[in-house]
C-alpha cells in the first residue's frame, strides 16, 4: 500500500434521517471527487437497525471486516449517518477515533434561524475538541442493590495518555486558527479527573507560547457559549462535556442539522458524521437538513482527501445554496421550504457556479 492509494470510504448510512442525509451527503461527495478529478474507492453497507433485523448483529461480521480493512490502509474513512448509541459506541471505540471535531461557524444567511440576536452571532468560529472514547461514557458499570435499594455507578475514569493526546490536538488546532484555546472541565465537583486534565494542560501549553490559554467550568461554559459564542476559538474537553456543549453550539447556529463532525484516529482513519443523530420524529418525511452531512463530507475532503481547495469550494456551495434553499428546520416565517434532496442538488448546482467562477477569475 503506497501513499498514493486513493481513499477508502465506507458509507455507513444507519438509520433514522441517517440514510436520507447520507444519501445526500454521497452524492456531494462523489459529485465534488468527479469535478475535482479525484480517485476513490466508495462502498455502502447497512448498520444499526436495518442490519441488526437482518443478521441479528448492529455491527455485522462482514461490514467490521470491511472496517478493518479500511482502518489499516493510509487513507480510509467512514461516512456515517446515525445510529442509536451501541454501533456507534463501539465504531469509535474499536477505532480509536478519539479526537471528535465539531466546528460551528454561522453562515451570514443563516443569522436569522439562530435564537440568538444577530450581533452576537457577528465573528462566531468555534471549534470544539471533544474527546471520544473514554469518560465516563466507557468507565467500569456496576448496579447492585443495598438494603433493598438498587444503585447504579458508571465511573468517569481518564488516563494521562488520553487527555495528553487530546490537549495537544487542541492546541494544535488553536495555533493554525485564531491562536484561543478554551479548556472545559468540572475540577470543583470531580477534582481528580479535572485536576488532571489542567495538570496536562499546564505541561502541554509550554511547547504553544502563542496560543493563549484559558480554561472554564462546564456550567460556566454552557451559559458563555449562548452569551458571548464569539469569545471563543478552541474548546478542548472531555467526551461527556464534549457531548453537551455541541449541542449548545447547535442550539447557537439555530439546528443541529447544520453541525458536521470528523472524528480522528492517531492512525489517520477518520469517520466523518453530522451531529444531528437519528431524529425519528422526522425521518422517512424528506424534511431532515443535509447540512450537518455536507458539512462533514467538506472536512472529509479537507483531512482524508488532503484537498482543502476543494474543501472551500463546497463551503462556499453551501453559502450560496442557503440563500435559496431552505429545509424546514432553518426556514424562516413564509420561506418556501425544500426537501433534503432538492438541498442536495442545490449545493451541487452552487458548487459547480462556483468552480465555474473561479475558472473565469
Ligand atoms: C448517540 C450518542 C451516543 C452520541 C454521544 O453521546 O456521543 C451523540 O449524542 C453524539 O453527540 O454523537
Amino acid at each position: 500500500m503506497t501513499p498514493t492509494t486513493p481513499p477508502t470510504v465506507l458509507v455507513l448510512p444507519g438509520e433514522g434521517i441517517g440514510p436520507e442525509v447520507v444519501r445526500v451527503g454521497r452524492a456531494v461527495l462523489e459529485h465534488v471527487l468527479d469535478r475535482a478529478g479525484l480517485p476513490a474507492t466508495i462502498s455502502e453497507h447497512a448498520v444499526g437497525r436495518p442490519a441488526y433485523e437482518r443478521t441479528g448483529q448492529w455491527l455485522p461480521d462482514p461490514v467490521r471486516d470491511a472496517l478493518d480493512q479500511a482502518a489499516a490502509e493510509p487513507r480510509g474513512a467512514v461516512l456515517f449517518g446515525a445510529t442509536a448509541d451501541e454501533p456507534i459506541g463501539e465504531l469509535r471505540s474499536r477505532y480509536d477515533l478519539y479526537a471528535n471535531l465539531r466546528p460551528a461557524r454561522p453562515l451570514p444567511a443563516l443569522h436569522a434561524v439562530s435564537p440568538l440576536r444577530p450581533e452576537r452571532l457577528e465573528g462566531v468560529d468555534v471549534l470544539i475538541v471533544r474527546e471520544l472514547v473514554s469518560d465516563v461514557y466507557y468507565g467500569r458499570r456496576r448496579t447492585g442493590t443495598d438494603a433493598g435499594r438498587r444503585w447504579a455507578g458508571q465511573e468517569m475514569y481518564y488516563r494521562e495518555d488520553e487527555v495528553r493526546r487530546i490537549v495537544r490536538c487542541g492546541l494544535g488546532h488553536a495555533e493554525a486558527r485564531r491562536r484561543h484555546l478554551t479548556l472545559v472541565h468540572k475540577a470543583n465537583a470531580i477534582p481528580d479527573v479535572f485536576g488532571l486534565w489542567l495538570d496536562v494542560l499546564a505541561e502541554e501549553r509550554a511547547a504553544y507560547p502563542h496560543v493563549d490559554v484559558q480554561d472554564r467550568y462546564a456550567d460556566t461554559m454552557a451559559m458563555e457559549l449562548v452569551l458571548r459564542p464569539a469569545d471563543f476559538d478552541v474548546i478542548v474537553t472531555g467526551n461527556l462535556f464534549g457531548d453537551l456543549l455541541s449541542e449548545i453550539t447547535g442550539a447557537v447556529l439555530g439546528s443541529l442539522g447544520l453541525m458536521p463532525s470528523a472524528s480522528l484516529s492517531p492512525t489517520g482513519f477518520a469517520l466523518y458524521e453530522p451531529v444531528g443523530g437519528t431524529a425519528p420524529d422526522i425521518a422517512g418525511t424528506g424534511r431532515a437538513n443535509p447540512l450537518g452531512t455536507i458539512g462533514s463530507v467538506e472536512l472529509m475532503l479537507r483531512h482524508t482527501f488532503g484537498a482543502p481547495r476543494w474543501a472551500d469550494r463546497l463551503a462556499a456551495a453551501v453559502a450560496l445554496a442557503v440563500g435559496l434553499w431552505r429545509t424546514p428546520d432553518i426556514a424562516g416565517p413564509g420561506d418556501k421550504t425544500c426537501t433534503t434532496e432538492e438541498m442536495g442538488a442545490a449545493v451541487c448546482d452552487a458548487f459547480d457556479a462556483v468552480a465555474t467562477e473561479e475558472a473565469t477569475e
